[in-house]
């Protein structure tokens, strides 16, 4: 199935949730919403769910315009953190329940209800679990039943909020695997929230960042860490240096101290703007060239490397950079950092 999402906008009182979004999610996707708290996620995928309508804007299925069908109609399966199971209800009924609700005419034999119920509970892993209630499992626990039942119906949109925020971090790995096949071999076009930037790099085929109710960008979780489209997303996603400079012709001057950077990095800016790169774009250099002054403050092993942290001086920020193992400067040492890779977004920082 495919979505767009047309000019979508959402308001609670005098409060902007939804900026105008615009949105096109092919069939089979697995698409992340990634962005801090309150940036305005789970209102969208509300609107794509039918839980929440748009103050204006059009929601399309395969071309279909279905804004104004409620849930019930849309055919989707959903697993909401706040979307609880029936407590009165066995697991194996929680999960059964989309199918046992159907018309007789499309409703699968007792039978056939009990077998894919089964199936569902082990391949969430609590096929001996069946017969207890909600109450009796743990939160992580719920959570799978709630995938399992969203997954009952055979929906083509699956849409998941925060889906494994309740799991430890182990299971969560294992679970996010397993859903990525799952997605792949259902044919599923999902789309889950996350705030974990992990989660939506290692899972999803694009990750859509939003801050403040608008899309900051839209692309493949390469092209999200490799070219960050703006300040903000640089910064949010992945690690990251942040340095205040000026730019004056094909100088860059940090901290009164020239700057080399590589020269693509320019492209058109002048004035006042913002420099970052991550800690492993980045390199130590002599005395003589323009690097980034900075003293050694903390030297510790970094998955293969050395992380070393410095203060930048004539400032109270701090640099990271990546060195190989052996070529780690001491602490108190006075370096010179000197950015292999790096972007430069106009203005101050806000
Ligand atoms: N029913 C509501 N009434 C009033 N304000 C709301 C309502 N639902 C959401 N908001 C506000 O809209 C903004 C966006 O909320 P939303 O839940 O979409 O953000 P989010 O990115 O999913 O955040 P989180 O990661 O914390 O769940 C927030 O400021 C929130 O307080």
């Amino acid at each position: 199935m495919s979505i767009r999402l047309d000019t979508i906008g959402k308001s609670f009182g005098g409060f902007t949730a939804l900026g105008d979004i615009n949105l096109e999610i092919e069939p089979g996707e697995f698409l992340a919403l990634l962005g801090p708290s309150g940036s305005g996620k789970t209102t969208l995928l509300r609107i794509v769910a039918g839980l929440e309508f748009p103050d204006h804007g059009r929601v399309f299925y395969d071309g279909e315009d279905i804004t104004d069908l409620k849930v019930a109609d849309r055919g989707v399966g959903f697993v909401f953190q706040h979307y609880a199971l029936f407590r009165h209800m066995t697991v194996a009924d929680n999960v059964a329940f989309g199918l046992t609700i159907r018309k007789r005419r499309d409703r699968p034999a007792k039978a056939e209800i009990r077998d894919r119920v089964q199936k569902l509970l082990d391949l969430v892993q609590l096929g001996q679990l069946g017969n207890r209630y909600p109450a009796q499992l743990s939160g992580g626990q719920r959570q799978r039943v709630a995938l399992a039942r969203a997954l009952a119906i055979e929906p083509r949109l699956l849409l998941l909020d925060e889906p494994f925020g309740a799991l430890d971090a182990r299971v969560r790995k294992d679970l996010r695997r397993w859903l990525r096949e799952l997605h792949d071999r259902m044919g599923l076009t999902s789309i889950f929230v996350t705030h974990d930037q992990d989660e939506a790099l290692e899972l999803a085929d694009r990750v859509v960042v939003m801050d403040h109710g608008v899309i900051e960008q839209v692309a493949t979780p390469q092209q999200i860490y490799d070219e960050p489209a703006s300040a903000f997303v640089f910064d949010f996603v992945g690690e990251s240096n942040q340095v205040p400079v000026t730019v004056d012709g094909d100088r860059v001057i940090a901290f009164d101290r020239l700057l080399d950077v590589p020269p693509a990095t320019l492209a058109g800016m002048g004035g006042a703007a913002r420099l970052f790169f991550r800690p492993h774009d980045a390199e130590i250099v002599g005395e003589g060239a323009n690097g980034l002054a900075a003293t050694v403050t903390l030297v510790r092993p970094n998955s293969g490397s050395m992380r070393v942290e410095g203060k930048l001086e004539g400032s109270d920020r701090l640099v990271e950079i990546d060195v190989a193992q052996g070529a780690a400067p001491g602490q108190g040492e006075r370096i010179f950092v000197r950015p292999t890779r790096a972007k430069l977004y106009a203005g101050t920082a806000g």
